[in-house]
């Protein structure tokens, strides 16, 4: 079975790990995480029993497939520190916003096998969204093995590399923007009276239906829209509101802000001079 290691065990790690293991992709003592407090990797220890160490390079020593899951900052340090223990046919994966494949290759400094993938949060509940990029060193194996661990946890897409800030845009940073949607409705109905619980219940619920209908549907979102506003009811009065209000103008710029910083972060620094 390949080990699988993790330099860096915060929120997208753990969310990670958890979606393998409800998987059963494979057994926790095949994980091993890597960080620098040993109070937080306790932690992930007794909560998801996977092997783990404050030494990065004991983590990519043992790791078949390597996930940087450190923030982008960090990757000149933690890359420097373990560059020179990888093991032979090892598959880097890393899942930093706005770190271009050629980046992470040039501060390894020799002809890793690499795959940039932007996946979400929702992995941990099965639900995620991943898109990875392979550079020309991953074999076709393991590259099979990178996709088999991001559809264990949701779905997955091979994409170009250039579509990469999009996707960052649209499903890595976005569950951010659905859960201030999910909130701001929940606010709404506790204002109407509903209890909190229930009303996160009845929010999420519908969200998760909306998102539903138009993945199995395949309708466009704007007939299904059309299909919930009965003509001179209740429905169309909202939608009235949230065009008044610029609800679409505020989503896209959003979604187009986030891509823009994945787009600052993968410059070069002597390029944003
Ligand atoms: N949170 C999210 O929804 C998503 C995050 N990402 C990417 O995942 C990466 C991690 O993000 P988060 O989990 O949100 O951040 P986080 O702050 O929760 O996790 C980062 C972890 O790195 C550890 N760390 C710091 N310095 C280290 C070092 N020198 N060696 C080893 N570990 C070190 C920290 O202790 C922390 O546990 C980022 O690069 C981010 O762009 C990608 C997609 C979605
Ligand atoms: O906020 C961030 O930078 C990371 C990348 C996508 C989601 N979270």
């Amino acid at each position: 079975m390949k080990k699988i290691g993790f330099i860096g065990g915060g929120n997208m790690a753990a969310a990670i790990i958890g979606g393998i293991l409800s998987s059963k992709l494979t057994a926790p003592s095949n994980i091993i995480v890597s960080g620098p407090t040993e109070e937080k990797l306790r932690k992930l220890e007794e909560k998801l029993h996977v092997v783990i160490t404050t030494d990065n390079k004991e983590a990519a020593s043992a790791s078949d497939i390597l996930f940087l899951s450190t923030k982008p900052a960090v990757y000149p340090v933690v890359i420097k520190e373990i560059k020179d223990s990888l093991r032979t046919d090892a598959a880097i994966v890393s899942i930093a916003a706005g770190q271009s494949i050629r980046q992470v290759e040039s501060l390894f400094e020799s002809n890793i096998q690499l795959a940039r993938v932007m996946p979400n949060t929702p992995a941990l509940v099965g639900s995620a969204m991943s898109a990875v990029s392979p550079n020309q060193f991953l074999t076709e194996e393991n590259l099979q093995e990178v996709l088999s661990i991001f559809c264990s946890m949701g779905k997955a897409e091979v994409i170009p590399e250039s579509m990469m800030d999009a996707v960052t845009g649209v499903s890595g940073s976005s569950p951010a923007f659905v859960y201030l949607f999910i909130e701001a409705m929940a606010d709404a109905a506790v204002a109407e009276g509903m209890p909190r619980d229930l009303a996160y219940e009845f929010a999420s619920q519908a969200v998760l239906g909306s998102a539903k209908m138009v993945l199995e549907t395949k309708q466009n979102p704007g007939v299904l829209k059309d299909a919930v506003c009965s003509p001179g009811g209740t429905t169309i009065e909202g939608v009235c509101v949230l065009e008044r209000k610029g609800m679409r103008d505020a989503v896209i710029s959003a979604v187009r802000a986030s891509a823009e910083k994945s787009r600052e972060m993968g410059k070069d620094k002597k390029e944003s001079k």
